[in-house]
């Protein structure tokens, strides 16, 4: 099975002249302009606005790279899907889905308004910064170290190593979050906080400066295109529940306030972060004859993003792959 796999993964991108994701990188990398660098996070507007990288898995191990897909990032809002999973699978669904509900709002992934309209103020889903600062509370883990390393563990048990936190973005960002304090202050007035304040901040912060790069976010996506199960590893890493539950939400609450735009022009799973990073997933196909038709993971890196807070030339380039290969789910 693994075998055809292979074989028919090495036939599709011979045929697939890969010169041409070359050319797409260098096309859209040119749009990174357009874009800025967050600044909110000080320490993020120090990278290279111009950076455009990708790299993309297949089940068969085939592995595609270009541009700067090797330069290290924080995952910010990537560390949202890796944190939800690692909650689900230490609380159990029923249990998270009690604090945190899966529905898209439409605003800002920082906007506290939704919490005082509707009462009682359980944050809209996991992918919003009230919904991920109540997740990270509730992860596995008696103090913020062993929570953080509950994350660490499965991404380790994806990418095959163990990630670091880089202490100068957690350090920007801990200096000068301060809707995100009030945003977790909000949460604990209103019960939904499992932790004090400042440590569902600590976990929270420390999750997002979590530092890969586009290959490990391709192979986090590889693991949830096929539901959880490693094909690399032949091993079942997440229940399929849970990561059916994560693609879910990815699809309807993934690109922020762009959602929507993304599931119809791209139609796939992704999650951003405002570093600039996109996690996004292909799930097989039943057409053999397109590029990767037993799905794949995709890892962008284009830290200039836009006005929703996603990578302004990432999407781009997302958009014109998901269109020349038929990407899309839908
Ligand atoms: N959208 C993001 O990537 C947000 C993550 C960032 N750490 C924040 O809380 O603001």
């Amino acid at each position: 099975m693994v075998q055809r796999m292979i074989q028919e993964e090495k036939r599709q991108l011979r045929d697939l002249q890969m010169d041409c994701l070359d050319e797409w990188v260098t096309h859209y990398r040119s749009f990174s302009g357009e874009g800025q660098c967050a600044a909110y996070i000080p320490a993020l507007e120090k990278a290279n606005p111009f950076d455009l990288g990708i790299c993309i898995i297949g089940p068969g191990g085939t592995v595609i790279k270009s541009g700067d897909w090797h330069v290290s990032f924080t995952l910010q809002s990537i560390s949202k899907v890796i944190s939800f999973i690692a909650a689900c699978l230490g609380r159990g669904i029923s249990y998270v889905l009690e604090r945190v509900d899966v529905e898209p709002t439409g605003d800002p992934f920082n906007s506290i308004i939704r919490l005082e309209m509707h009462k009682p103020g359980k944050p809209f889903n996991p992918m919003i910064n009230a919904g991920a600062i109540t997740v990270a509370s509730l992860l596995p883990g008696e103090s913020p170290q062993n929570k953080i390393e509950s994350l660490c563990t499965i991404i380790e048990s994806i990418v095959g190593k163990r990630p670091t936190i880089n202490e100068a973005v957690f350090q920007s960002e801990w200096q000068t979050a301060h809707r995100n304090r009030a945003l977790a202050y909000y949460l604990k007035e209103t019960g939904f906080l499992e932790v004090e304040v400042e440590e569902a901040l600590e976990i929270y912060l420390k999750q997002c400066a979590i530092e890969v790069n586009a290959e490990d976010i391709a192979m986090i996506g590889l693991i949830l295109a096929h539901d959880g199960y490693h094909p690399l590893r032949n091993e079942q890493i997440i229940p399929k529940e849970v990561a059916r539950l994560t693609k879910s939400l990815m699809l309807t609450c993934g690109m922020y306030n762009a959602s929507g735009k993304f599931a119809a022009f791209v139609g796939i799973p992704a999650k951003s972060g405002v570093s600039g990073g996109i996690m996004a997933l292909v799930p097989p196909r039943s057409r053999q004859e397109v590029p990767f038709p037993n799905g794949c993971g995709i890892g962008i890196y284009g830290p200039a993003i836009d006005e929703y807070g996603n990578s302004h030339a990432g999407v781009m380039l997302l958009r014109h792959i998901a269109e020349k290969w038929d990407l899309s789910i839908f």
